[in-house]
């Protein structure tokens, strides 16, 4: 189910396969599969094809130079910019067979500053720079080499790791870093965090995984995987006939101090839309008697509510006032299933004896934060969260024992044992306000109607990425797409996944 892995993993496995295997197999192999990913992407007839490889100075750099010996022997025209290690440096046994091979290959080695690179029309360029043993920023004839391929317009095929991107947690290797804009990556051996959360997405492009035909017993069980509709699904129930509003829940979204009513709303909105049989919107200050556009919500005033008799979404628009710290206060007290959001979680911060308490709850509860108010929970800075999201959210959790999600591009899951899952769906549409709201209304949605608050989890943060994509192929977005837009397509998502998966 979509195991992703550490460095340090991929090396362990790499090892044990390798101790088992001719020497240089593993390269070969991966050099097999680049080529076979490259023909994927290049014009039928490969004669014409004109195709740029860039290989490094370690190992990645020896499965370009294989690729590049495959693919000239296929006929494409094989340009190669080589780096040889540095002085000092020895190339493995495997990398230095793979040059011997590109050598006696058509391939046309080229200099890395010559400028016909930049005014080629190539079909594809393929980057084996570096992989999982870069190390530091990219500099020097390096940077401009990628800064020039990022110009091109053509498709570019990283190999295992777009160059210049941290394979364990996303990030662009900087300060001011750059890295190869791939729109495909095909990484080998087992897929990688990094591809997949922070900068990934926004670089990995389209991510094969090439396993390398290692055996499966070289493979440790993972404790993080990509988000499937398989972890969840055998939650998504088929409505009995023979049922009542009383049959599906309460939710209470608590918040909507002066100023802030559209927040409450839309999460109370979203919650109603997916399912729940009641829905109050309570506000700590000032309550809507109601709302015009969904009569169907219940608007009181929090400080009226019996708080045991709900599902408790706390936090969006709930403000900083000592009322609005009593009222989590209270949440944290009962023995409802709670979800935290947004200003709850700001409140929390800055509270230690609130965040015991609410480790020590018996009733379940999930946070939602963005990177600033996980920096805020943590005593840190969104750089520091967005630099490692993994340990970031990992160690929310384990702090809080709750179920702790990550917002952001490639969004969190992670549960206080460590496991955690990356979220796939979702795209740019989502950075506007309100998303936030909706995302906790619809979480609560599926707490308030039974689903265990690990499962409901990963699938409020599908279902909301899902409505966005859906949203985004329609034309709505992703420029311009509003909070509310998303409510009916996660209400047409929710049934569509029910009816293909509810028995
Ligand atoms: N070994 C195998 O059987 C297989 C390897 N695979 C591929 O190998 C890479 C990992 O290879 P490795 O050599 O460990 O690492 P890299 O190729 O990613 O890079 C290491 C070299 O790059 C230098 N380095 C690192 N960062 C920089 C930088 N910013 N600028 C310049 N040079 C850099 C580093 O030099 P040092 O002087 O720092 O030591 C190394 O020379 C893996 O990703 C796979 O692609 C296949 O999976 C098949 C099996
Ligand atoms: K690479």
């Amino acid at each position: 189910m979509n195991p992703l892995y550490t460095v340090a993993e991929i090396r362990a496995v790499e090892y044990a396969a390798a101790a088992t295997l001719p020497p240089g197999a593993l390269m070969q192999r991966a050099g097999q599969a680049a080529a076979n990913a490259a023909l994927d992407l290049l014009p039928l007839s490969t004669a014409q094809a004109r195709v740029l490889v860039l290989a490094g100075p370690g190992d990645n750099g020896g499965d370009a130079l294989e690729a590049a010996a495959h693919l000239s022997y296929t006929g494409a025209q094989v340009t190669l910019i080589h780096f040889a290690p540095a002085e000092g440096r020895v190339s493995s046994d495997e990398r230095q067979a793979a040059l011997q091979r590109a050598k006696v290959s058509d391939a046309r080695f080229r200099e890395v500053a010559d400028a016909s690179i930049a005014a080629t029309e190539w079909n594809l360029v393929i980057d084996g720079l570096f992989g999982i043993g870069l190390k530091r920023p990219l500099d020097g004839a390096v940077r401009a080499l990628v800064e020039t391929v990022n110009q091109l317009r053509c498709n570019v095929l990283a190999l295992d790791v777009p160059s210049g991107l941290d394979a364990d947690s996303g990030c662009v290797v900087g300060p001011d870093g750059v890295a190869v804009h791939a729109t495909h990556t095909i990484t080998f051996i087992g897929n990688k965090p990094g591809l997949h959360t922070c900068d990934g997405r926004d670089y990995a492009g389209l991510v094969d995984v090439a396993r390398l035909e290692i055996d499966a017993s070289h493979f440790a069980p993972a404790s993080l995987h990509l988000n499937d509709v398989k972890f969840f699904s055998r939650h998504l129930q088929a409505r009995r006939h023979n049922s009542h509003k009383g049959s599906y829940g309460n939710v209470a979204v608590i918040g909507g101090a002066r100023g802030m009513s559209g927040a409450p709303i839309l999460a109370a909105r979203t919650a109603i839309n997916s399912g729940v049989g009641r829905v109050y919107a309570l506000f700590v200050e000032d309550a809507l008697p109601c709302d015009p556009g969904q009569p169907e919500l219940m608007c009181r005033s929090a400080g009226d509510f019996e708080l045991n008799t709900a599902t408790l979404v706390i936090g969006p628009g709930l403000g900083d006032s000592s009322a609005a710290h009593a009222l989590l206060d209270q949440a944290i007290a009962s023995d409802s299933v709670l979800l935290a959001d947004a200003d709850a979680i700001n409140l929390l911060a800055g509270d230690a004896a609130l965040q015991t308490r609410l480790a020590q709850r018996q009733a379940a509860v999930v946070l939602t934060p963005h990177p600033l108010e996980a920096a805020r929970l943590l005593g840190s800075s969104i750089g520091a969260v967005q630099a490692d999201r993994l340990a970031a959210a990992r160690t929310l959790a384990a702090r809080l024992q709750a179920i702790v999600v990550l917002k952001g591009s490639g969004t969190v899951i992670a549960a206080p044992d460590g496991k955690a899952v990356i979220n796939t769906t979702g795209n740019p549409a989502l950075a506007t306000a309100g998303t936030g709201d909706v995302l906790a209304g619809l979480c609560g949605a599926l707490l308030a109607q039974g689903w265990p608050q690990w499962e409901a989890a990963l699938a409020a943060v599908w279902l909301h990425g899902m409505a966005a994509d859906v949203l985004v192929t329609e034309g709505c977005g992703p420029i311009g797409l509003t909070a509310a837009e998303l409510i009916p397509a996660i209400r047409t998502a929710l049934n569509r996944m029910v009816q293909h998966h509810a028995r």
